[in-house]
C-alpha cells in the first residue's frame, strides 16, 4: 500500500494569507500529497514579547480562508498544548498518533528556512520529517550555493530537503497588519471573508 503523504504547514497566521495559500496549494499539487494541515502556532516560539492575536481569531480567519479547498485541514495540535509551540514536539506528537508510516512535508518559506539551525532540536525536526519543503520567498535569496551555508549550520539538512517552484507574492502577515493600521487597502492579499473578519473585529488598528 502507497504510504499517505501529509503536508504540513506552520505558522502564526496573524492573519493567514494569499502567500501561504498560494504556496500551501502549490506543495499539495506538485508533490502530490494527500492533504495539507494548517497547524496554527499555539505560543510561537520565536516572536516572544510581540503582541499576537489570540489564537480564536486566528484560527477563525484560517478557518474563513480554506472552507473552499477540500484538500486543506487545521491541526490544534499546536493550539491544544500549553507553552512555547516547539515544532519537535509536534511532530512527536503526530507521529504518536499517525504512526511512522506515514510521509510528513514541512512547508517552510525561505526565510523560516535560514532560522531552521536556531529552533529546538532541529535535528529531531529533521529527524522525524520525511522531507522540509522549502518555497521561494520575495526579499529571500535561494541558490544552490547557499545550499552549502545551510549545511554548515544544519549538517544533514540538504538531504532532507526539497525545494519548490511556487508562486513569489510579496504579501506578510506584518505589512498586512501595518496597512490595516495605515488605513491602506488589504482587498486582493487576504481572501474575502478574512478582510471582512480583520475588519468586523477591529483587528490590527495599532499595526504591531
Ligand atoms: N509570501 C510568502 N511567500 C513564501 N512563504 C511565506 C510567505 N508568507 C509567509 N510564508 C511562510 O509561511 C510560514 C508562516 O509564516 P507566518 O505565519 O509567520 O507569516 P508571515 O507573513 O511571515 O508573518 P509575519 O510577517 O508576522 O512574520 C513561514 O514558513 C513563512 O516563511
Ligand atoms: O520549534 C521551534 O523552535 C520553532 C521556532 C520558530 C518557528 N517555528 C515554527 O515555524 C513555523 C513558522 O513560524 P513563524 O514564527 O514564522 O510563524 C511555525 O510552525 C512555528 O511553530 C518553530
Amino acid at each position: 500500500m502507497t504510504p499517505r503523504r501529509v503536508g504540513l504547514f506552520g505558522g502564526t497566521f496573524d492573519p493567514i494569507h494569499h502567500g501561504h495559500l498560494a504556496i500551501a496549494e502549490e506543495v499539495r499539487v506538485s508533490l502530490e500529497l494527500n492533504e495539507m494541515f494548517f497547524i496554527p502556532a499555539g505560543h510561537p516560539p520565536h516572536k516572544p514579547g510581540r503582541v499576537i492575536t489570540p489564537v480564536e481569531q486566528r484560527l477563525a480567519m484560517l478557518e474563513l480562508a480554506i472552507a473552499t479547498n477540500p484538500h486543506f485541514s487545521i491541526s490544534l495540535v499546536e493550539v491544544d498544548r500549553p507553552g512555547p509551540s516547539y515544532l519537535v514536539d509536534t511532530l512527536h506528537i503526530l507521529r504518536e498518533q499517525w504512526g511512522n508510516e506515514i510521509e510528513l512535508y514541512f512547508v517552510v518559506g525561505w526565510d523560516s528556512l535560514e532560522e531552521l539551525h536556531t529552533w529546538y532540536n532541529p535535528l529531531g525536526i529533521l529527524a522525524q520529517l520525511t522531507f522540509l519543503v522549502a518555497v521561494a520567498r520575495p526579499g529571500y535569496v535561494e541558490e544552490n550555493e547557499y545550499n552549502k551555508q545551510l549545511e554548515a549550520r544544519l549538517p544533514g539538512i540538504t538531504q532532507r530537503l526539497l525545494v519548490v517552484q511556487a508562486p513569489r507574492l510579496d504579501i506578510s502577515s506584518t505589512e498586512l497588519r501595518r496597512r490595516v493600521a495605515s488605513g491602506k487597502p488589504i482587498k486582493y492579499q487576504v481572501p474575502d471573508a478574512v478582510e471582512s473578519y480583520i475588519f468586523q473585529h477591529n483587528l490590527y488598528q495599532t499595526g504591531q
